[in-house]
Parts: structure tokens; C-alpha cells; sequence
């Protein structure tokens, strides 16, 4: 097995293959076609210009990887639009808190990159664009003069959109959107994109990006990809590896009392306290219940907010206006499971790490 390498000998020299073949009109024998890697941003711009030399555009997929169905939907949205996919695996420290997951944050990079690999032999088969390069930086290639810092007073170069940022997930997690923010103008300066690609599921993140681009007029394209949902309606994320069988079933509990929302905004109703009462009613039905069941049975919640947004600039709204549609979304917090039962199916923790989960539904104008 060949060794995975980008052309430059300062990409990273990664043990697994990752190629796929693409084969030769002329000789109809396959042609191994790598998948580069860079871990630095020299070797990643001077493929760049290559690229762009030769005509062809680049769409980039940022992720922090464990992918899932989600991000390969991202890819092929990418894909469908762009003749070279970049997709960078990067778990950025300054978007975490000094309390938040960052340790625990799931890892699977070999399965990351086989996925990508099937994924790319899919692209080509279907005629699509193709899967370029993955970007994993190491950290000092991300922060290359002060180590990044995640309190709030926060040393060190950043980029901050407000008053976007501090509502919502932001009031949560302070520091939030100005790690996102920051890195991702990190990565749109490094690899140039023509397009770049954002799931729905993290509605807040693309108002903020979507903000970021036309305010510093960075030249590419925000895209916006639906969100990939599990077959029971629950939103994918990477951290749904933490919920083992029950906390998944509890936390259905979200999309449940969105769809609900929606439903009252379909049936007519735009009043704001009328359309959050179905979803409330929902969580607090599910609260209670819970309430009332052993431990070795019961997922207890937090709910952290449930909002009606405007879609630009995500303040609160009294009434939807039909003609701008509305944002309904929402957080909450899966707790610890206080008693497991013998054989019970856990997560990744044994359900003992509390995983916060976000959804949204956009309520389309009319
Ligand atoms: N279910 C999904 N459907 C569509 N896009 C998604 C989905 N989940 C994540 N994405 C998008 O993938 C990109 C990378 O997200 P990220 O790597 O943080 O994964 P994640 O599943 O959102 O992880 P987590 O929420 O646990 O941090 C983001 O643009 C995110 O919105
Ligand atoms: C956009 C992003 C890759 C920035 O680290 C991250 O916030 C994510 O995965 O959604
Ligand atoms: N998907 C957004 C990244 C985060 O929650 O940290």
C-alpha cells in the first residue's frame, strides 16, 4: 500500500492510502488518483494556484470531522458545483469554553478518510467533481503566532459579528461564534474557495458566516445545505455518538417540538407566543413524564431556549411575517444518565458526558 502524501514534503506522511482510481480513456487501465493531505498552508496554496491556473473551481466543506451523512452531503453538494472539493478536518480550540467538550470532542479520522475515499469513487462513477484535498492543520499552522485562547477576554487576533453572536447559541457559548468566525476566515483566506459549504442544522453559524463574507467582502459563495436527519427525525451531529438508545429516544424531543411549531405556522398562525406554546407544550409533556420514571428508566433535560427568529439577523420576533418566513430552533441539554440497566445500549461514555443538541426549522415566506 502506497503511503498518503500531498506533493509538498511538508503535507503530513499518513500510513493509510487514500486514493481512488479514475480510469484512462486512452488505455482503460486505472489510475491511481490521490486524495492530498496538507497539514500546512504552503504546500495547500501552491496546489491552489495550480488549480486555478488550470481553470478549475474549488468548492471547501469546512468540518471538525467525525462525518457523518451530513457533512457527505455537504461534499456532494460541493461536488455538484465544483470541479475540486476541499474538505478541512480541523477541531478548532477557540470555539470551545474553557468548560466545553473540546477533550471529548469524537475523533475518527481513519474512518473519516474512508469515507471521504468511497465517497469520492461515488463522485466519479456519477461524473461528478472530485475530492481534492483534505486540510488538517496542525494548530500552529492555524494560530501561527500566539496559542490560541478560548477565554473571554481573549488574547490573540479574532474576528467578532455581532450582535449575531451573542444571542442564542452564543449566549451559551461566549465564545462561540468568535472561534468560528475566526477560524473560518482562517480557512476561506487559505484555500481561496469559490464556493464554500454550511449545513442548515447550524442555522446560527451561517447567519454569522453569511454576515462575515459580505462584510469583509470575502469572494466566494455561501452555500446552504438542508439538514440530514436520522430516520426518526433526530438532526445528525457528531456528538450523537454520546446518546446511547434512550437519551437519542428522549432527544427526539427537540425536532418533535419544532415540527409541532411548525405545524401551527403551516395551519395559519403567526403569533409568536401562539406558535412557541405547541412546541413548549411538547417539552414540558416530555419533562414531566420523564420526571415520573425510575432512574434506571428516565433522560432527564434541560431546555435552553426555543426561539422565533427573523432569518437575517436572528432577533426575536412578535409575529412572522409570511412574507420573510421565520427561524424556530432550539437547544437542549441531554444530562448524565443517572442509573444504567445491565445491557442497556450505551453511547460513546456510557452516556455519562451531558451532549447538547441543536435543530431548526425554517418557516418558509409564502
Ligand atoms: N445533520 C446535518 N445536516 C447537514 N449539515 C450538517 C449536519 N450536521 C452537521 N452539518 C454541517 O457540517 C459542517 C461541519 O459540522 P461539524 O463538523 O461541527 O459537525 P456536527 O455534526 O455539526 O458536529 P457537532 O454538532 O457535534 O459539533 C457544518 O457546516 C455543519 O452545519
Ligand atoms: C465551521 C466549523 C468547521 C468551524 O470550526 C465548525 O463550527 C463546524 O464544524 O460547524
Ligand atoms: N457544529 C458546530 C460546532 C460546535 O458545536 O462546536
Amino acid at each position: 500500500m502506497a503511503s498518503l502524501f500531498s506533493g509538498s514534503s511538508r503535507a503530513i506522511r499518513h500510513t493509510r492510502v487514500s486514493f481512488s482510481f479514475t480510469t484512462s480513456l486512452l488505455t482503460r487501465r486505472p489510475i491511481a488518483r490521490f486524495i492530498h493531505i496538507f497539514r500546512d498552508v504552503a504546500p495547500l496554496r501552491s496546489h491552489r494556484r495550480e488549480l486555478l491556473l488550470d481553470g478549475q473551481s474549488v468548492g471547501l466543506v469546512p468540518t471538525m470531522g467525525a462525518l457523518h451523512h451530513g457533512h457527505i452531503s455537504l461534499v456532494r453538494a460541493a461536488a455538484a458545483e465544483n470541479s475540486k472539493v476541499f474538505v478541512s478536518i480541523y477541531v478548532n480550540p477557540t470555539q470551545f469554553g474553557v468548560h466545553e467538550d473540546l477533550d471529548s470532542y469524537p475523533k475518527t479520522w481513519d474512518s473519516d478518510l474512508q469515507q471521504l475515499q468511497q465517497l469520492d469513487e461515488e463522485l466519479n462513477k456519477e461524473g461528478k467533481g472530485r475530492i481534492e484535498a483534505v486540510f488538517a492543520p496542525t494548530t500552529k499552522a492555524m494560530y501561527p503566532t500566539l496559542p490560541p485562547d478560548s477565554t473571554l477576554p481573549g488574547v490573540g487576533s479574532f474576528v467578532t459579528i455581532t450582535p449575531i453572536a451573542n444571542v442564542l447559541e452564543g449566549k451559551s457559548r461566549p465564545v462561540f461564534f468568535r472561534g468560528v468566525a475566526t477560524v473560518c476566515m482562517k480557512l476561506f483566506n487559505i484555500v481561496e474557495a469559490d464556493r464554500v459549504y454550511f449545513g442548515q442544522k447550524d442555522v446560527q453559524q451561517t447567519v454569522v458566516i453569511r454576515r462575515m463574507v459580505q462584510d469583509f467582502h470575502i469572494n466566494t459563495q455561501v452555500r446552504i445545505v438542508p439538514t440530514e436527519r436520522e430516520p426518526d427525525g433526530l438532526a445528525m451531529s457528531s456528538r450523537n455518538v454520546y446518546l446511547g438508545e434512550r437519551r437519542h429516544r428522549v432527544g427526539l424531543v427537540l425536532s418533535k417540538a419544532l415540527r409541532a411549531a411548525e405545524n401551527a405556522y403551516n395551519m395559519g398562525r403567526t403569533n409568536r407566543d401562539e406558535i412557541l406554546a405547541f412546541a413548549w407544550d411538547v417539552t414540558n409533556r416530555m419533562s414531566m413524564e420523564q420526571e415520573t420514571l425510575e432512574k434506571t428508566e428516565r433522560a432527564l433535560f434541560e431546555v435552553d431556549y426555543i426561539s422565533l427568529a427573523d432569518p437575517d439577523t436572528l432577533a426575536e420576533v412578535e409575529t412572522v411575517d409570511p412574507k420573510r418566513g421565520a427561524i424556530l430552533s432550539g437547544a437542549i441539554k441531554m444530562l448524565p444518565l443517572e442509573e444504567v440497566e445491565e445491557g442497556e445500549k450505551l453511547g460513546l461514555g456510557e452516556d455519562k458526558v451531558p451532549v447538547r443538541l441543536i435543530d431548526n426549522i425554517p418557516l418558509q415566506p409564502i
